[in-house]
């Protein structure tokens, strides 16, 4: 299926996105998905998390600000989904700078993630290798992550999503790269992270998460071009970015512009 026609699924089909997501992104995360055509529910609370990830399109398990009963909660939501097939997205936000989030991303990543999405960092870092990160800022280039991120695509049997100046979409076979300008989305806090949420809604939609992970990248980054050219800073950013979002049209990804690198 062609990227634009997955978005227009995703339009449609308006997926409910279950986030299990950190504090600080919380309520952008929920506007993002609004905004660019998905249904957020935004809850964490163990007995819920189960029952509510079987019920939902797509799991989001974001580590951004664990509290030892919302770990509870991710377990919980992780082990129901699977269980259940709802497709689920992690994302390791710090893992590498911060012991407890670490063994538990290394534990939780056997529960087969259909996607996991982070920047350079935390891809090193999640595959066991030498990353440079201190918080949950990348210290590293999406290159230097590229390895190990097809190490845990074939080790876990899904995709890894790479953010940075361009992104990496990676399975066991396949490797792209998508080019779009998303620096206003590094000039705020939780760009990463929404992101993350989109991808959840966009493989609830598609049986080829490679593709929908792609067709994600694409309509977020697109977005992100657009809001750069119409704000003056980051506010006014993370406004126009919303407005994008909602303006979008699916048919915008047909001009998408990525390269396919080959597994080596
Ligand atoms: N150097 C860069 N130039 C242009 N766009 C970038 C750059 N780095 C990241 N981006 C874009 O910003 C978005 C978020 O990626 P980023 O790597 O900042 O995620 P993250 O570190 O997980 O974010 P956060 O934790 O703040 O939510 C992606 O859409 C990515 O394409
Ligand atoms: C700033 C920050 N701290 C923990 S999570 C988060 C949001 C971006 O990852």
């Amino acid at each position: 299926m062609a990227l634009h026609a997955v978005a227009q699924k995703y339009r449609q089909q308006s997926p409910l996105v279950f986030c299990l997501t950190n504090t600080v992104v919380s309520n952008f995360t929920a506007n993002v998905l609004l905004a660019s055509g998905a249904s957020p529910a935004m809850t964490d609370l163990p007995g819920e998390a189960g029952p509510f990830a079987q019920a939902a399109s797509a799991v989001l398990v974001n580590l951004g600000t664990p509290s030892t009963e919302q770990l509870t909660a991710m377990e919980e939501a992780v082990q129901s989904a699977s269980a259940a097939g709802t497709p689920w997205v992690l994302d390791p936000v710090a893992v590498g700078a911060l012991p407890v989030r670490t063994e538990f991303a290394r534990r939780i990543v056997r529960q087969r993630p259909t996607l996991i999405r982070g920047n350079a960092s935390e891809i090193l870092a999640l595959a066991g290798r030498q990353s440079a990160s201190r918080g949950v800022d990348a210290l590293d280039e999406v290159s230097a992550a590229l390895a190990a991120g097809r190490e845990l695509a074939t080790e876990h049997d899904c995709v890894v999503a790479i953010s940075g100046q361009a992104d990496a979409i990676i399975d066991a076979t396949r490797t792209v790269l998508v080019h779009t300008n998303g620096i206003g989305l590094t000039r705020m806090t939780g760009g990463g992270c929404a992101l993350g949420a989109v991808c959840a809604g966009m493989v609830a939609v598609h049986d080829d998460p490679f593709e929908a992970t792609i067709a994600a990248h694409g309509f977020y980054g697109l977005a992100a071009e657009k809001a750069l050219a119409g704000s003056s800073g980051p506010g006014s950013f993370a406004v126009a970015f919303l407005d994008a979002l909602s303006a979008a049209d699916p048919g915008e990804l047909k001009t998408l512009k990525y390269e396919e690198l080959n597994h080596a």
